[in-house]
């Protein structure tokens, strides 16, 4: 049996089935990213896992037990951070961080993890918690996720309103967390952190799960690409275009997907035809936004 297992689980709002006979499981030191379009259902899905909401039919199991609304005993090595963490204005971090142990974790451990999350330094120290910024809330939510040994740690949004050092850091943190066996269920809209920070993805579209599997096959199934970035980037794609190739811009370069007939030699030589200076070129495999776009594009799972 997997760790956390959803078996057809169905949540309706109304007429409105927000989640539709889900399933999927997550392993041990596995790092699961739950993907798709805003209102696809991960938020509801996260809320039934952790038993913050009832769900009306299916059943979701964690750790060998099943996990009902407001029945929460299987639920103390489950840690999560759905929304805003629950923050008490008036606590320090530390307050929190013993509050939440409720002596369950010795403050060596406690020390150990107010490290691991940055949570220790000066800017924390003894200031309360109302005079916290986003990031800094959002770091304490990571630690009181993970302050009772979770077996299994659901993360909706983590990186919501921390600066690019500060996402590093918990992308680490999750990393070497996950090593050591504990799984991670992450929701986000940073598509590029979760395709570094994911082991297998699970993509959600109303409602409906459609498809599973490892990030690196579901990338490897998307197209081979080229991205070439020139001191004229408009006149390289209508060159492209013309010729008839898919391409695209996206942020500072040109992105022409790869066929038989379509190689970087290729795209190199339009360059040249258009007087067009190449300083960057380089091919791979599309990355998760763009498959990502693709496969919800073509999905008629339900209209
Ligand atoms: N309490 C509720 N009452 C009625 N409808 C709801 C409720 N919660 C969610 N919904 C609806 O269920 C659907 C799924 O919502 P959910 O918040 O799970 O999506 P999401 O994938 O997390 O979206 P987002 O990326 O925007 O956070 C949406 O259509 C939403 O409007």
């Amino acid at each position: 049996m997997s760790l956390l297992e959803l078996n057809h689980v169905s949540k309706s709002f109304g007429s409105y089935k927000a989640m539709d006979n889900v399933s999927f499981s997550v392993e041990p030191g596995r790092i699961v990213a739950l993907i798709g379009p805003n209102g696809a259902g991960k938020s509801t899905t996260m809320r039934a896992i952790t038993g913050l909401m009832s769900y009306s039919q299916g059943e979701v199991t964690f750790d060998g037990q099943p996990v009902r609304f407001a029945k929460t005993t299987s639920l103390a090595k489950m840690g999560n951070l759905i929304e805003y963490p629950s923050i008490y204005p008036n606590f320090t971090a530390r307050d929190h961080m013993n509050y939440y142990a409720m002596d369950a974790v010795d403050h060596a451990d406690i020390d150990e993890l107010m490290k691991l999350t940055g949570i220790d330094g000066p800017k924390f120290g003894k200031r309360k918690a109302k005079k916290f910024s986003l990031g800094m809330k959002q770091r304490l939510g990571i630690a009181i996720a993970l302050i009772r040994n979770p077996k299994l740690v659901v993360l909706d949004e983590p990186m919501n309103g921390l600066d690019p050092q500060s996402v590093r850091d918990i992308r680490a943190l999750i990393q070497s967390l996950a090593q050591k066996g504990i799984a991670f269920l992450i929701s986000s809209h940073l598509l590029d952190e979760l395709q570094r920070l994911a082991d297998d993805v699970v993509i959600i579209n109303r409602g409906k799960i459609i498809r599973q599997g490892t990030m690196s096959d579901f990338l490897g199934e998307g197209k081979a690409e080229i991205k070439v970035r020139t001191n004229d980037n408009a006149k390289m794609l209508e060159a492209a275009q013309d010729a008839g190739w898919e391409a695209h811009l996206s942020d500072d370069q040109v992105v022409i997907t790869m066929t038989a007939d379509v190689n970087a030699q290729k795209v190199l030589a339009k360059a040249t035809e258009f007087n067009l200076d190449v300083t960057d070129i380089q091919t791979g495999q599309t990355n998760l936004e763009d498959h990502l776009l693709e496969v919800l594009s073509t999905d008629s799972t339900r209209v």
